[in-house]
């Protein structure tokens, strides 16, 4: 698609036609003393990988943080807006945000595996789910680590604590816990910040394979990151959406003057 709308002087929206899976309206963040997210209007794709893009400090942490609720551990913010999934605003919905938030599996920057064995920070999940069965849980033990490409590497010391492995695999491991809730979306954090390249491309092998069954957001600032994964991105700055579209239109065919600048920098 190569449509591109001016909606308004400065902000851009290249026209989608992808199935969606979240529909944000009329989002606003405020803090004590700043106005965090500036009516962000959005379509996220189901089963693509959309790229939460921009500047340091520009809210893209605080956006993905919206979409599970997050931000209701911070009593300093007020939101108004609607984020609809599956019809539903999950901002009003008072007394489900457990069964919100295991819509989404979340990877954060840093991995946080629970203090126990490596085969147990995915049974945790997957026993919380209610599963009893110690057959099912040892086949989706294995499930969910194969798709993180982490089985080969482990499956000889599953009992050995999970904080033994290198951050790498500890980040992997996190990705397999989130995976056992069975979620519809992943949201991802800046997941490969604390790693190395290596294990950074793992990551980012395993985003490009988890599409097919998931929906996945991903918030970076790596340019380079953006083009080799996303399918639909998100450009803000300032607590604005300057741009957002397919990747290949919004990286081919930048319109403002602020996307074109920070491409030419982040080369
Ligand atoms: N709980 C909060 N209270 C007050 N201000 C906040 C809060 N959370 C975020 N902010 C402010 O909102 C702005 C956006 O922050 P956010 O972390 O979302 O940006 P970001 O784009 O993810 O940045 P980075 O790439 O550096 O992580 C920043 O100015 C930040 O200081």
């Amino acid at each position: 698609m190569k449509t591109a709308i001016v909606t308004a002087e400065k902000r851009v929206e290249h026209i989608t036609t992808e199935v969606p899976i979240m529909n944000i309206s009329n989002l606003n963040v405020y803090s004590k003393s700043a106005h965090i997210l500036k009516n962000i209007n959005i379509t996220i794709p189901k089963n693509k990988i959309t790229v939460l893009l921009g500047p340091s400090g520009c809210g893209k942490t605080t956006l993905l943080k919206c979409m599970n609720r997050l931000t209701d551990l911070y009593s300093e913010l007020r939101l108004d807006g609607t984020i609809e999934i599956d019809g539903q605003n999950i901002l009003t919905e008072r007394n489900r945000i457990t069964e919100i938030r295991q819509k989404m599996g979340l990877v954060m920057q840093r991995p946080y595996p629970l203090p126990m064995s490596i085969y147990d920070n995915i049974a945790y999940g997957l026993k919380l789910k209610g599963v009893r069965d110690k057959n099912v849980i040892a086949e989706k033990v294995e499930k969910h680590l194969r798709e993180v490409a982490l089985w080969d590497e482990v499956k000889d010391r599953l009992k050995s604590s999970a904080q033994r492995l290198s951050i790498g695999q500890q980040q992997r491991l996190c990705l397999a816990r989130g995976l056992a809730v069975e979620p519809e979306i992943i949201l991802a954090d800046e997941p490969t910040s604390a790693l190395d390249p290596i294990s950074s491309r793992v990551i980012e092998e395993q985003f490009s394979k988890l599409k097919d069954d998931y929906t996945i957001i991903m918030v970076t600032h790596i340019l380079r990151q953006a083009k080799r994964l996303a399918d639909y991105v998100v450009f803000m700055y300032y607590g604005e959406i300057i741009e957002h579209g397919n990747a290949a239109d919004i990286f081919e065919n930048p319109q403002t003057d602020i996307l074109k600048e920070y491409m030419r920098v982040g080369h």
